[in-house]
């Protein structure tokens, strides 16, 4: 048993530390600086929750946790599709210098990189209902100006009983100050970066998640990575084999110089992926995979697609375990409409 005093987030801001204590933990995932544990929470509140224990490097040795960049994020932020940050403490690491910043989150069982090697396969209605949940957690963290910048199935914890999903790891999420913001352009996972990072833009926005979840929904509903390439250079030419070269227009909206890559006409999504889908999910695709980035469904737009239908009847479908759409979409989907009807009231 581990007897701590950590701080609560969106709690009172002049809660003082409190005592918190674990029972159990195993490891459940870890990264190139981080473990993450599962762990049962007693004091305060009783509740299974992720630990993720971050380690410094020399360089930020001194660095307390409430300054580390992912604290700051994460605690400026609530959503039910996120893995919520509910307190953070400090530990030492294994040498004296050396100190642990530990993220008390929100848990789920598994990524969805595990689920989908350990053999699962996501039907249609489910792979609808995760994606839904992906593009409500990326419109919430738009509307506060924040972009996560690693969207892929290792970072999508889900509850697959329950058909829950929580986007996780802002290890990389960023504020926008402005509407856009300078940035090296390697950042996220290749196979989910969008065209104007690959080709080198540095002034990005926050329709960057909306292509890597565009990515990350045909793997839901294909199970299969969309675009899957071994370099930088092969995965600029595989989107230019499906989306043709970029005309003037878009080469402005990606603020990217003339790329210099031989030119090809377009074979389009559909014929890419051998027209399995229907049109629904090709009218998805078409909407967010779009080089021009202002011309990229926001995600909010997206949620509004027939694609989603089926996530939106009341009573809500049944999936395929015997359990129905969870509840929290639905949840979601009311407070939207509150805040639209809001807003047209306050303009009239
Ligand atoms: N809230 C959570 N609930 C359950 N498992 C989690 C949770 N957060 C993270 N994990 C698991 O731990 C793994 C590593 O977590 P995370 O990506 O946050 O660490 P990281 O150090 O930032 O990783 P990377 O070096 O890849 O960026 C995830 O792939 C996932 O399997």
């Amino acid at each position: 048993m581990s007897n701590l005093t950590a701080v609560r987030v969106h709690g009172n801001s002049k809660d003082s530390p409190a005592k918190i204590v674990f029972t159990g933990s195993k490891i459940c995932g870890s990264g190139r600086f981080s473990n993450v544990y599962s762990t049962m929470m007693i004091v305060p509140e009783e509740m299974r929750v992720a630990i993720k224990n971050v380690w410094s490097t020399t360089e930020d040795a001194r660095m307390q946790t409430e300054d580390c960049a992912e604290v700051q994020i994460l605690s400026k932020l609530y959503h039910p599709a996120i893995a919520n940050l509910l307190y953070y403490f400090t530990r030492d690491g294994d040498t004296e210098s050396q100190k642990l910043h530990c993220l008390v989150l929100d848990f789920m069982p598994a990524d969805m990189a595990k689920l989908r090697e350990s053999g699962v396969k996501f039907d249609v209605l489910d792979a609808k209902v995760y994606s839904y949940q992906l593009f409500s957690a990326i419109a919430y963290l738009s509307s506060k100006n924040v972009v996560h910048m690693d969207v892929k199935p290792n970072n999508i914890v889900i509850n697959h009983e329950t058909g829950l999903l929580k986007l996780a790891d802002f290890g990389n999420a960023r504020r926008l100050d402005s509407e856009e913001r300078r940035g090296p352009s390697y950042q996220v996972t290749r196979f989910y970066r969008p065209p104007e990072l690959l080709f080198g833009c540095e002034h990005f926005t926050c329709a960057i998640d909306v292509w890597s979840v565009a990515c990350v929904s045909f793997e839901f509903i294909a199970n299969s990575t969309l675009f899957k390439a071994r370099s930088t250079a092969d995965q600029i030419s595989l989107l230019i084999d499906v989306f043709g070269y970029p005309s003037d227009d878009d080469i402005k909206g990606m603020k990217i110089r003339r790329p210099r890559v031989g030119r090809k006409k377009a074979r389009t999504i559909e014929k890419f992926t051998s027209n399995i889908l229907d049109s629904v999910m090709y009218e998805m695709l078409n909407k967010t995979l779009v080089y021009n980035p202002t011309k990229r469904l926001s995600a909010d737009e997206v949620l509004a697609l027939p694609f989603y239908d089926a996530v939106r009847m009341r009573p809500p479908l049944k999936r395929s375990n015997g359990g129905s759409v969870p509840e929290i979409i639905v949840t979601y989907l009311q407070k939207k409409l509150a805040e639209r009807l809001g807003n047209s009231r306050e303009a009239h």
